[in-house]
């Protein structure tokens, strides 16, 4: 699949909000300015582009690999499905998720692919894969991965010194070395022209540490704080779109923060085409607990002293966070809008 100047350009005329971009190669380069950037845009909106990446080849292809997977006749895919167990790994089949209180069923295709099952591969971790997963495993899922984690690790390097924690804190909470939910996952939507089409992905702050998206078609909408409108992030060419999730608000004690998302149809013309969407979530260890480092940091426990007792430090693990959120989605498990609410709560600030 090309990258987005293939597909019809963004429309004009809709209600959009410009991400602050932050360079990773100036990042690397260890460029002060650009990591107070980086600084603001995780603890403002917690949304920021990326530039200069370096992984355009490897989202290309896992762009292409994860479209093949999904286009495998259904019964390739169910025996793969995810479980009811709270795990999002493998395929999840259209419907079997929830996007709202009314219990409406989405129309969302989607597979993950757990990192553990990536790099211990063939050894099964979790789940297993369709085939097409496996022929590509070396050549493009593996190098996928591992850029992706290098990026993901480089951006918590610089998080731990904003923070004052002590050097490698928060790429430890999130280390290979353990099970984690870390995952990719690729998104397929089908073209959306009606004026009932509904919302792909409901609204959502993401479970884990730190999420990178790549996107070719619009449909990601933010929900910018202190504003009533959501507000289309118009993908840019070569710009990843990173995010913070629950774990990084809740280690830093709200510092960083874990804003408020969802997916509706492309706009305009863009609607016509089918959406594919590629996410790399790095989550915590599924043993940490979802706490404070109050320990670990001044700056953090400072922040905590303003706030409510008990807001961060949730008594659970990252496993069982994401175990309860992913489980209260699931079609399955649906009785009624208070206990969806309430098995679905993340880290936002206001009602979803
Ligand atoms: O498809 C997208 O643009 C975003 C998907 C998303 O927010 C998610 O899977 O958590
Ligand atoms: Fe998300």
């Amino acid at each position: 699949m090309p990258g987005i100047l293939h597909f019809p350009a963004f429309p004009e005329g809709v209600p959009t909000h410009p991400l602050i971009i932050i360079d990773y190669a100036l990042l690397k380069a260890g460029d002060e300015r650009e990591i107070d950037r980086l600084w603001q845009g995780a603890t403002e909106l917690g949304f920021w582009y990326l530039k200069n990446h370096g992984i355009d080849d490897e989202i290309d292809a896992m762009f292409d690999l994860g479209a093949q997977t999904l286009a495998l006749p259904l019964d390739k895919k169910m025996p793969y499905h995810y479980q009811e167990d709270g795990s999002s790994f493998g395929y999840k089949s259209i419907g079997s998720c929830v996007i709202d209180e009314k219990g409406t069923r989405d129309t969302t295709e989607s597979i993950d692919v757990s990192q553990d099952d990536v790099l211990a591969y063939p050894i099964k971790v979790h789940q297993a894969y369709p085939a097409t997963i496996g022929a590509g495993i070396e050549s493009i899922v593996r190098p996928f991965v591992a850029k992706s984690m290098d990026i993901n690790f480089h951006l918590l390097g610089i998080m731990d010194g904003k923070l004052g924690l002590p050097k490698g804190t928060l790429a430890s909470l999130c280390t290979p070395e353990e099970h984690s939910g870390s995952t990719l996952r690729l998104i397929r939507n089908p073209p959306a022209t009606t004026p009932s089409a509904q919302t792909f992905v409901g609204a959502h702050t993401d479970f884990g540490a730190l999420t990178i998206l790549h996107n070719r078609l619009g449909g990601l909408q933010v929900l910018v704080p202190g504003q009533e409108d959501w507000q289309y992030v118009k993908p840019l060419e070569g710009h990843a779109i990173c995010n913070i999730g629950d774990a990084l608000n809740i280690f830093s004690g709200g510092i960083m923060r874990s804003n408020i998302h969802r997916v509706v149809p492309s706009p305009k013309e863009q609607a016509k085409l089918e959406r594919l969407s590629l996410v790399f979530f790095t989550r915590p260890s599924f043993t940490v607990p979802m706490r404070a480092l109050t320990e670990h940091s001044t700056t953090v426990a400072e922040a905590v002293a303003k706030a409510p007792a008990e807001k961060f430090d949730t008594g659970v693990t990252a496993g069982e966070w994401l175990a309860r959120r992913m489980r209260s989605i699931r079609a399955t498990q649906f009785k009624d809008s208070e206990t969806l609410k309430a098995g679905f709560k993340g880290t936002e600030d206001i009602a979803l």
